[in-house]
C-alpha cells in the first residue's frame, strides 16, 4: 500500500528557478494495486515516483509504504520497500558485471550482506530459475556481461531483479518507451504477470494511453502536479483511448501533437 498525502515537492526553492513540481497530491494505491500514471511532460510523473522512491524529498505532506512513514527516509532506506526500473535499460544494472552478479547484488538490496554469499549455490538455483521464466534463454549466459544483452533483454532482467529481493512496491518509469513494439509487448506482458504473481502494489508512468487503459486496475492523470483524473471498475472500462485524449486535450487546452500518445 502507498498513502500519499498533501505531497508537495518545490525544487529549488526560493530561486529564481524555483518549481512546484507537486501541489497538494493525495492518493492511496491498495495493496497488490497496480495504477497507470499519465500526464504530459512536465506534469510531474517521475517526481512522484521519485517522492516514493526517496530520490526526491517531500517538501511537504506524507508518504506511508505499508505501514511505515517514509517521508523523512532517504532512498537508501527504503530500498527494502521500493524497487523501481527505469526507462533507460542501462539505468538499473551495472552492464560491465555478468548477469548473476546484477541479480545477486538485487537479491541483497536493502540487506547489508557481500556479494560472495548473496552468490552461493541456492542462490544461483534461484536466479536460473528466474531468468528462464523470462523465456530468453539467458539461463544459459548468466556469466555474460549486462552490457551484451539488447535493451529489451536487459528490462526483462532489470524486472526480475526489481522483484527478486521482495518489496512492497514497484515503480515502473515508462520502463519500456525504449524498446521496440514487440519488445515492448513483452516486456508489459511480464510486468503484467509478476505483479499478478506476487501481488505488488504497482505505479506504472507511460506514455501510451492504450498501455494506461490495457495495464492495470486503474488510471490516473497528473497534470501540473495535480491529478486530474482518477478512473477505475466499469468507469474505466467504458474509456476509450479517444476519451483520454480528449481528456488529455481538456486539460492542455491544446491539440496533442505526439501520436505516440495515440498508440
Ligand atoms: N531536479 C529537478 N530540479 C528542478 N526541476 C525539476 C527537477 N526534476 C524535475 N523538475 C521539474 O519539475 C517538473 C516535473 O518534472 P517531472 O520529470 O516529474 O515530469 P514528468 O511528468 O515525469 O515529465 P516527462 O513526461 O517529460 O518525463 C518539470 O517542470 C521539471 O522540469
Amino acid at each position: 500500500m502507498i498513502r500519499v498525502s498533501h505531497l508537495g515537492v518545490t525544487f529549488n526553492p526560493g530561486t529564481p528557478l524555483e518549481k512546484r513540481a507537486l501541489n497538494g497530491v493525495d492518493f492511496t494505491v491498495e495493496p497488490g494495486e497496480f495504477v497507470t500514471l499519465i500526464g504530459s511532460n512536465g506534469a510531474g510523473k517521475s517526481t512522484l515516483l521519485g517522492a516514493v522512491a526517496g530520490d526526491v524529498m517531500a517538501s511537504e505532506g506524507s508518504i506511508v509504504i505499508g505501514e511505515t512513514d517514509v517521508t523523512r527516509r532517504a532512498a537508501a532506506r527504503r530500498a527494502g520497500l521500493v524497487a523501481r526500473v527505469f526507462q533507460d535499460p542501462l539505468a538499473g544494472s551495472c552492464g560491465t558485471l555478468s548477469i548473476e552478479e546484477n541479480l545477486a547484488l538485487a537479491a541483497a538490496r536493502g540487506r547489508s550482506r557481500g556479494l560472495a554469499s548473496a552468490l552461493s549455490r541456492s542462490r544461483r538455483t534461484l536466479f536460473r530459475e528466474r531468468i528462464a521464466e523470462l523465456g530468453l534463454g539467458l539461463e544459459n549466459r548468466l556469466e555474460d556481461q549486462m552490457g551484451l544483452l539488447s535493451g529489451g533483454q536487459r528490462q526483462a532482467v532489470s524486472l526480475v531483479m526489481a522483484t527478486l529481493a521482495g518489496c512492497e512496491v514497484l515503480l515502473l518509469d515508462e520502463h519500456t518507451a525504449a524498446l521496440d513494439p514487440h519488445m515492448a509487448a513483452f516486456v508489459l506482458e511480464l510486468t503484467c504477470r509478476f505483479q499478478a504473481e506476487l501481488g505488488l502494489t504497482t505505479l506504472m508512468v507511460t506514455h501510451s494511453m492504450r498501455q494506461a487503459l490495457d495495464a492495470g486496475t486503474r488510471t490516473v492523470m497528473l497534470h501540473e502536479g495535480r491529478i486530474v483524473l482518477d478512473v477505475k471498475g466499469d468507469e474505466r472500462k467504458g474509456l476509450g483511448v479517444d476519451d483520454l485524449v480528449d481528456m488529455f486535450r481538456k486539460v492542455r487546452g491544446q491539440e496533442i501533437e505526439d501520436d505516440a500518445l495515440l498508440l
